[in-house]
């Protein structure tokens, strides 16, 4: 094994320079050819003319690739590739990456199931109308401090031993957080779109219950899940959002197989695929995806008035968290994963980001809990023990 590889400074030094980003996924590697250059991000213009004028320049076989962030009015972090280069998926493993760390929660637990109260209220006294709000995702942050810097290329090939998930690793071009540039790393389940062709997929999850070593107690979970009617209100929300706005561009839409259930190696999820056919071929995954963005599986519905409240309640900024991550190429195909389960990686600290969907009838403090098992997926990656999310203060 190559030993550089396992010294976890050096890999710090260096892996936020190499490979502005990777993806990992079922279908396995794919990450940048040469030295990809930045997207400008520009005022004054569309992202899809960006993006199209970048492709262009770029000539045939280049790729764009990168993070949108959460907020619709964001700057995007894009990269252009000169290609990309695939490979089968090679799961090494890797040591945990982040020694002697100390952990703060913003909010805590307790406090995050006030602000979730809080939220329910608001839904409580709403009047009747249009814009009475029926569902808003909240997240809460987790920042490790290591006392050597963490790995993102290891943190990644840790969390890459789950094979329910795509995990990424993007270059953030701001140093807003820690020192040094920032990665943003993560585990997510859940697809944006994908575009191949005329073919479009979208994997929306949205209600969850977290996994069990046991499987009587698993089986138990996953059938409790299954029965929520909470949890399917919850669901139907966010593929009812998509099915509407994916059908002006698809000459068929729908979802063959129903609402079912899907998992991580730590948390199970109501999930529904959704396949149609473009009515144009050429339109580019990006597009889909800065169309669909931000659904209710992440911001909430109406989705202005929730993500004002998010940002209203919500103590830390979420950046790239709960936005996507993914790519595009100069045929349109491509693949956009909702920017969950990850963190944002600068020298000896990372910002870890959960959250939960909050419905009339949520319990706050069953919503915080949900927010410590989301966490666990990356804990446990970076050495620490699962359930430390639910104790860590502020
Ligand atoms: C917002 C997150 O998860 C979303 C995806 C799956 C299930 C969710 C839920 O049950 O609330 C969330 O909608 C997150 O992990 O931070």
């Amino acid at each position: 094994m190559n030993m550089s590889f396992l010294d976890p400074a050096r890999c710090a030094r260096t892996n936020a320079a190499v490979g502005h980003f990777v993806f990992r996924g079922p279908n396995g590697t794919l990450r940048a050819k040469g030295t990809p250059s930045p997207v400008p991000s520009g005022i004054g213009t569309t992202r899809q003319a960006r993006v199209s004028q970048a492709l262009a320049g770029g000539g045939t076989g280049s790729v764009l690739a990168g993070a949108l962030p959460f907020r619709r009015d964001g700057v995007d972090c894009l990269w252009l590739a000169s290609g990309i280069d695939r490979q089968p998926l090679h799961v090494t493993t890797a040591q945990a990456c982040a020694p002697d760390p100390t952990l703060r929660a913003e909010p805590a637990a307790a406090k995050y199931a006030e602000t979730v109260a809080e939220a329910l209220r608001i839904m409580a006294s709403d009047p009747d109308g249009p814009d009475r709000l029926r569902k808003i995702v909240l997240a809460r942050s987790l920042t490790v401090h290591a006392s050597r810097p963490i790995s993102p290329d290891m943190l990644q090939s840790r969390l890459s031993e789950d094979p329910m998930v795509t995990t990424f690793r993007v270059t953030l071009r701001d140093a807003s957080f820690g020192d040094g540039p920032a990665v943003l790393v993560g585990a997510s389940p859940e697809i944006l779109v994908e575009k191949r062709a005329g073919r479009i997929m979208s994997n929306p999850l949205a209600g969850s219950a977290p996994r069990h070593a046991d499987p009587i107690a698993d089986a138990e979970a996953c059938a409790g899940l299954a029965g929520s009617a909470k949890d399917r209100r919850e669901h139907a929300m966010v593929v009812e959002y998509i099915l509407d706005t994916l059908a002006p561009w698809c000459r068929q839409l729908g979802c063959p197989d129903g609402t079912g259930l899907t998992c991580t190696r730590s948390m199970w999820h109501l999930g529904t695929r959704i396949t149609g056919e473009l009515k144009d071929d050429s339109t580019p995954s990006i597009l889909l995806a800065t169309m669909l963005h931000p659904t209710p599986a992440v911001c909430g519905l109406p989705c202005d008035r929730a993500a004002a409240l998010i940002e209203r309640l919500e103590p830390v900024a979420r950046d790239f968290y709960a936005g996507a991550v993914g790519w595009c190429d100069t045929t349109g195909d491509g693949a956009w994963h909702v920017a969950i389960r990850c963190a944002r990686i600068a020298g000896n600290q990372a910002r870890l980001y959960a959250g939960a969907g909050i419905v009339p009838g949520s319990e706050p403090a069953s919503e915080a809990a949900e927010t410590g098992n989301k966490f666990a997926a990356l804990l446990r990656a970076l050495g620490l023990p699962a359930e430390a999310a639910m104790a860590a203060t502020n």
